[in-house]
């Protein structure tokens, strides 16, 4: 169990062009770890900044402007995929797979093979039963995520989180520009409203937007990147996109923090994870369930019990979708490692301590380019 819930963060979010503020309270995990002005940052996608027509750029122009040029860093600069949907016939290349990236990567996903886990936390935290208990470490085991039900949240405010974010993503993007990730409308940080950071110039985008806000503890709140209306806030916006046999929503990765409590779509689903080399479709959320899934805080924590799973969104032609995480991380000043309880002469640690700011920037390098294997099991002593 994380010790304390100190980051929980929000994403979600439209386009994302420039005009940020710096905030001066709290600086979140990821704007502590990261150099503050060259990019490298929590999850690679958009940029491209030529919107409406310069957007395409042969595949193999990129690398010879990378890094090194000061003449034109404007690649750094994400567009609002918002706008791109409405302004573009077809996504620019700087979003599409490569050839050798779609290879075995199966887009359409496969069906699971079971219904997804649902633990009723009422009947697991008023009695410990041993049956929902038993369940829950076993998709904690095998998936990495499951589903919850009975957990108390009203509906009606579950609804009213998704609707406040569609009247977010539906603001003028100038309006929504006034919460960026770009301080200066260039040097990103993770709070607000864009994309990832964008690290190199042949860096495949995703396919969506997002509004990311830190929640918790309340003292760390950073209202400069909060959207005056709607008070509330909320998440990650996936616009319809013309290619879906070619474009991601959010690129294959796992999880930071210890847990992801994620609010999913009630119509359009997208989220799919991988296991044991298949990925699989979850299916829109029904009932005002919640989805949890592990993050490599906890996987490691565990010293490997329990699995951070991969996953990714792909696209959808017609529809757009939106989804709202939470993520509860520990402080990024504290060590993360395997819990002592949990180790023995036969079960030795599988992972060193580190950091947790430490971890993060090593997390974010791993899952930038977009492919490969789950950075837990890179770790590994
Ligand atoms: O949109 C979703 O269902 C998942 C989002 C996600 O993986 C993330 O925000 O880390
Ligand atoms: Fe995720």
């Amino acid at each position: 169990r994380p010790a304390k819930s100190s980051g929980g963060a929000v994403q979600g979010s439209p386009g994302t062009e420039a005009g940020g503020r710096r905030g001066d309270s709290a600086a979140g995990l990821a704007e502590e770890t990261l150099p503050s002005m060259r990019g490298d940052a929590l999850r690679a996608t958009s940029s491209l900044k030529r919107a409406n027509n310069q957007g395409d750029r042969a595949p193999g122009s990129a690398k010879k402007h990378s890094r090194t040029s000061m003449a034109d860093e404007s690649w750094r600069l994400p567009n609002s995929v918002q706008q791109l949907a409405a302004n573009m016939q077809e996504p620019p290349s700087q979003y599409l797979l490569r050839e050798q990236e779609l290879l075995g990567a199966n887009l359409a996903g496969a069906e699971m093979p079971e219904p997804v886990p649902t633990i009723d936390l009422g009947l697991l935290s008023a009695s410990n039963d041993p049956e929902e208990a038993a369940k829950l470490r076993s998709a904690l085991q095998t998936w990495g995520f499951f589903q919850v039900s009975n957990h108390g949240m009203e509906a009606s405010m579950m609804d009213s989180v998704f609707t406040a974010s569609r009247e977010f993503f539906q603001l003028p993007l100038e309006e929504k520009k006034k919460c960026s990730n770009l301080i200066d409308g260039k040097h990103f940080q993770v709070e607000g409203y864009g994309n990832d950071q964008v690290r190199t110039q042949d860096q495949r985008l995703d396919w969506s937007d997002r509004l990311h806000l830190r929640v918790e503890p309340e003292g760390g709140r950073n209202l400069d990147h909060w959207p005056t209306h709607p008070k509330s806030f909320r998440f990650n916006h996936f616009p319809p996109c013309p290619r879906p046999d070619l474009v991601l929503g959010i690129k294959p990765h796992a999880d930071f923090p210890a847990l992801t409590v994620l609010l999913m779509d009630n119509d359009v689903a997208g989220l799919q994870y991988l296991r044991d080399g298949t990925w699989y479709n979850v299916p829109a959320a029904c009932d005002h369930t919640l989805l949890i899934n592990i993050g490599l805080t906890m996987e490691i924590m565990t010293n490997g019990i329990f699995t951070g799973p991969m996953h990714r969104v792909v696209t959808n032609a017609d529809k757009e979708r939106i989804s709202v995480a939470m993520f509860y991380g520990v402080d990024p000043e504290q060590e993360i490692g395997p819990m002592a309880h949990l180790l023995s002469e036969e079960q030795p640690a599988q992972y060193r301590k580190m950091k947790a700011k430490d971890l993060l920037v090593l997390h974010h390098e791993h899952y930038a380019g977009g492919r490969g294997p789950r950075i837990a099991d890179t770790l590994k002593i």
